[in-house]
């Protein structure tokens, strides 16, 4: 079988100079920072960082990459490249204990949610700080929408309760090679994770999120009630602060939690 339409692990390179500085300014002084880099490909980031950084570990997928990369950083000691999927690498392992690291990449977009989940899962274990992370303009867009706006959803519900989001800038297809379909967009996440404040258990709120946001056409109620709460019980706990035929996409994290928190506390009827 020929290798030729073999996809490429989402390989399109960055070849605007300008953009290349401005995603590892946004990154901030890390001269005292251990930087996980995601999908270095030819090094258009990494370059940039090496200098910089007390600490770069890159993560790269694709072995001709990695080995190129290997060599080019040779004589740099403070730079380690991974060869390896990021998603199947235990983050907590590359970080030098008692201490906190900076994430960084020009996403592999297939694979943006399931990475952006696995930064979630690291940032509640205190393991990173922020995140400067590029991927497609319109799943930027969605994870840094506002309550009440058409890209609010779980993505954006999810993004905010682990981390405060800046949209930073977008890119035309034109800055990359081959160019991609779509614009790309750097969004700066500063884990923050608030579930200690809104008096939520994670995994319980993240189940939640995921039942009340189930179908965008329904309202909470339904989605509720879809997922099994019967009708007493949402009458019962449901918080004077929400609307009845409210969607959940209306809504800002602190009432969702309110009615999380009010719904555990009565006995829930199938
Ligand atoms: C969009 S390219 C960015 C490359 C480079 N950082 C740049 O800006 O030019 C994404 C990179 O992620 C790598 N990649 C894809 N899937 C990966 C995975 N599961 N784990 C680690 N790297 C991956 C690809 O091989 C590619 O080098």
């Amino acid at each position: 079988m020929s290798n030729k339409r073999k996809p490429k692990f989402g390989q399109n390179f960055l070849v605007d100079d300008n953009a290349r500085h401005a995603i590892v300014d946004a990154l901030g002084d890390i001269s005292n920072r251990t930087v996980l880099e995601i999908g270095p490909g030819h090094g258009a980031i990494t370059s940039l960082l090496a200098p910089r950084a007390q600490r770069l570990i890159a993560l790269e997928l694709d072995h001709s990459l990695a080995a190129e990369l290997t060599f080019k950083f040779r004589d740099q000691p403070n730079v380690t490249i991974v060869q390896g999927d990021v998603l199947e690498t235990d983050l907590a392992a590359l970080i030098p204990e008692g201490t906190t690291a900076d994430v960084i990449g020009n996403l592999p977009y297939y694979i943006t949610s399931d990475i952006l989940l696995q930064l979630f899962a690291a940032g509640r274990a205190g393991l990173l700080n922020r995140a400067v992370l590029m991927m497609q303009r319109e799943v930027a867009d969605r994870l840094s929408a506002s309550p009440g706006v058409k890209e609010y959803g779980l993505l954006a519900a999810t993004t905010q309760v682990n981390a405060e989001v800046d949209n930073l800038f977008t890119l035309p297809p034109s800055a990359f090679n081959p160019p991609p379909d779509v614009f790309s967009t750097v969004l700066r996440l500063h884990f923050a994770p608030r579930f200690e404040e809104l008096q939520v258990d994670p995994a319980g709120f993240d189940s939640f999120l995921k039942q009340i946001f189930a179908q965008k056409r329904k309202t909470l109620h339904n989605n509720l009630r879809a997922a099994s709460y019967d009708p007493e019980t949402l009458a019962a706990a449901w918080p004077a602060e929400i609307p009845p035929q409210a969607r959940a996409e209306s809504l800002a994290l602190e009432p969702l939690a309110a009615l999380y928190r009010a719904l555990a506390q009565h006995p829930r009827g199938l």
